[in-house]
């Protein structure tokens, strides 16, 4: 199988990256195009990939194109490539927010593959949502699946209304999680611990935390009550938590990257 990949920054080279140790690619290596003068220089040095300046040849003899430009690139994409398109090529597209029929339209291509990726992803920790054009076939999505599947896991969802859905929760939510890492480390700097020791103390609670969870089948509300006991120190901080309605601001943090996902849709 041949792969392109249109836009290798953080995104597009980490997928391309770990669909390297698939056995689907056969011997073939994958075939990299981007703009950046800087991603092209990093690419050359790289002899894992083939940088291709020239999109016509390497779109002729590709088999899948990953797309994973930023969104508001899609439209120069669209245009440098739609004429070059053969019949029976998919195209998987990483871009937030962009739908099958703007990608089908803009492409001039019937198996398009949308997904939402994330970032985890660098370290094989990724989850990746996907849905398929009608025009995709089960092998086909099989085959797919097990492309991204080399990042981490990746889950096949039934529509697109699933795939903005899952960019509030798992697209963007690794930024939700940083978020709450730097308020932990901050308050533990403001306790006067270093940041060296706010760091070890901030990550291996959420690495532990998130191993006992994967680990034992208990839901996070029965992990919280075998943290907290009756009257102390868990329950002050989860009752402040409760007080100040942090439940509701995650809840409608998620729900604004997800209205923001079928906002751009629309764009
Ligand atoms: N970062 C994340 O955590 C996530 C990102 N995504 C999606 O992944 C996609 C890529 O994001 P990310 O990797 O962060 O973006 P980057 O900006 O890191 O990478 C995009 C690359 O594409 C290049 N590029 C722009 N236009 C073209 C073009 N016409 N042809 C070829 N290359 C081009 C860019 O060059 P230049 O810099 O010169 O413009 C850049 O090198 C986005 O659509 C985003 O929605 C999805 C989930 C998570
Ligand atoms: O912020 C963004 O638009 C992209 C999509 C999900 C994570 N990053």
């Amino acid at each position: 199988m041949k792969l392109l990949l249109i836009g290798a920054g953080n995104m597009g080279l980490t997928y391309a990256e770990g669909m390297l140790t698939s056995s689907l690619l056969n011997g073939n290596p994958i075939r990299v195009h981007d703009k950046s003068l800087e991603v092209k220089e990093k690419i050359l040095k790289d002899d894992r990939f083939i940088f291709e300046e020239d999109l016509q040849t390497a779109l002729s003899e590709a088999d899948i194109v990953f797309l994973a430009v930023k969104p508001y690139h899609k439209e120069d994409v669209f245009e440098e490539i739609n004429e070059l398109v053969k019949p029976g090529q998919m195209f998987v597209s990483l871009m937030a927010g962009v739908n099958i029929k703007t990608l089908s339209k803009g492409l001039n291509a019937k198996k398009i593959v949308r997904t939402m990726p994330n970032l985890p992803a660098q370290v094989g920790k990724g989850v990746t949502s996907f849905t398929v054009s009608k025009h995709v076939s089960k092998l086909e999505a099989k085959l797919v699946k097990s492309l991204l599947d080399t990042t981490g896991v990746s889950v096949k969802v039934k529509n697109e209304k699933f795939i903005d859905a899952s960019t509030g929760i798992s697209g963007s939510g690794p930024a939700y999680v940083f978020y709450f890492m730097e308020s932990m480390m901050q308050a533990a700097r403001d306790m006067g611990f270093s940041e060296k020791v706010s760091k070890v103390l901030v990550s291996q609670t959420f690495e532990g935390a998130v191993e006992l969870f994967n680990q034992n089948d208990l839901s996070p509300k029965k992990w919280m009550d075998r943290v907290a006991s009756k009257g102390g120190t868990t329950r002050a901080a989860l009752d402040s938590m409760e007080d100040n309605n942090i439940r509701e601001l995650i809840h409608d943090a998620a729900y604004a990257a997800f209205d923001r996902a079928v906002e751009l849709g629309k764009e």
